[in-house]
């Protein structure tokens, strides 16, 4: 792996030099201007080969506990896809964030994480293990909704061990992105995973639905060429009475986690979305949670939404048994 020198030594030579200032730029560089650096030199040429054996070493960059490698034995030359990466949710950056640091040997992270300001809120049990139910004392207090699981947060003492914020601990099952010749990339379990086990949050940028609107149309113009995926993702938020109260819009196609790799089922596949509200933070997160024991090798999928809705949508290789044939997409 590429190392900035060290400094210590006398004159460095002119190939240490050169590395020197390749471990600093390279791992800046997006894909193609990565390939137009190797073709300049047999030495960069080496260099280059380095940092992407980094990038696809680890789809995480390094901000998780475990990494996700990208697995593409034989399909085709494409090594790991490039995106920026964030554990969780970020506000919608204006200006196109291109560039992460992905294949260094020195942590220079940029903080993406969003914070969220504490708001406050009373009733209901607390499920939370520091409190043991006591909901007049618990900061983390919430009046239960059905489906949506309520997490303690930031503003409450407990730390992140509590057994009540499982969703908020980063990755903790092995995982690999995997290249097939019909869907592209697709996350699969490297191990065996529990039903009812967290398996990760949807990162990306939270969008305006209007900004979502615009984005979709660019997105479907871009599909019809064939060579583009997107991965917005639009979920609502329901009353009790089932009237739609809320519309999270989550783009991961330029910033994500892993989650944006995710591909569709149209049996519903093997992964649960659950809307998880954890005190202190103004808006809930999409996290995925396994529907059923996963078997290693297994790709992880959920169901995009209905089918029926877009007869124009793109063809579906999900393999299902009862598979439309058609991609379901967002109507905006
Ligand atoms: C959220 S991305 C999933 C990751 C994507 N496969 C990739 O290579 O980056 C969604 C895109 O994946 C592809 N995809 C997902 N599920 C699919 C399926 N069942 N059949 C065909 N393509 C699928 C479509 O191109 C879709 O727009």
């Amino acid at each position: 792996m590429l190392k900035p020198m060290n400094y210590n030594r006398k004159k460095p030579s002119r190939i240490e030099q050169l590395s020197d200032v390749a471990a600093y730029v390279l791992p800046y560089l997006l894909p193609a201007e990565l390939s137009a650096v190797a073709l300049t030199c047999k030495t960069l040429h080496l260099f280059v080969k380095s940092v992407t054996a980094v990038r696809s070493s680890d789809a995480c960059r390094n901000y998780e506990k475990l990494p996700v490698p990208f697995v593409n034995s034989t399909v085709d030359n494409h090594r790991y896809a490039y995106f920026i990466y964030s554990p969780t949710q970020v506000l919608s950056l204006p200006d196109d964030p291109r560039r992460q640091p992905w294949g260094l040997c020195f942590d220079g992270r940029p903080d993406l994480n969003l914070v969220l300001p504490p708001t406050v809120e009373d009733g209901g049990k607390c499920e939370c293990e520091r409190c043991d139910g006591d909901t007049v004392a618990c900061p983390c207090s919430r009046l239960k909704l059905p489906g949506l699981k309520w997490e303690c947060g930031s503003c409450c003492t407990c730390g992140l061990e509590c057994g009540n914020r499982v969703c908020q601990r980063g990755l903790s099952v092995r995982l690999k992105v995997v290249r097939s010749r019909r869907k592209g990339w697709g996350l699969h379990a490297d191990q065996f995973i529990r039903g009812g086990d967290f398996i990760c949050e949807y990162a990306g940028e939270l969008l305006t639905t209007k900004e979502a609107r615009r984005r979709q149309l660019i997105y479907d113009k871009l599909a019809s060429t064939g060579k583009h995926t997107s991965a917005l993702l639009v979920v609502r938020e329901h009353l009790p009475s089932g009237n739609a109260c809320m519309r999270i819009n989550i783009d991961a196609t330029r910033i994500g986690n892993v989650a944006r790799f995710i591909n569709h089922s149209c049996d519903g596949g093997n992964l649960l979305t659950v809307l998880v509200r954890s005190s202190g933070a103004l808006l809930p997160r999409v996290c995925f949670l396994a529907s059923r024991d996963i078997s290693i090798d297994e790709e992880l999928t959920f169901s995009y939404g209905d089918t029926g809705l877009n007869p124009n949508g793109s063809q579906c290789f999900c393999g299902s048994s009862c598979c439309s044939g058609i991609m379901p997409s967002e109507h905006t």
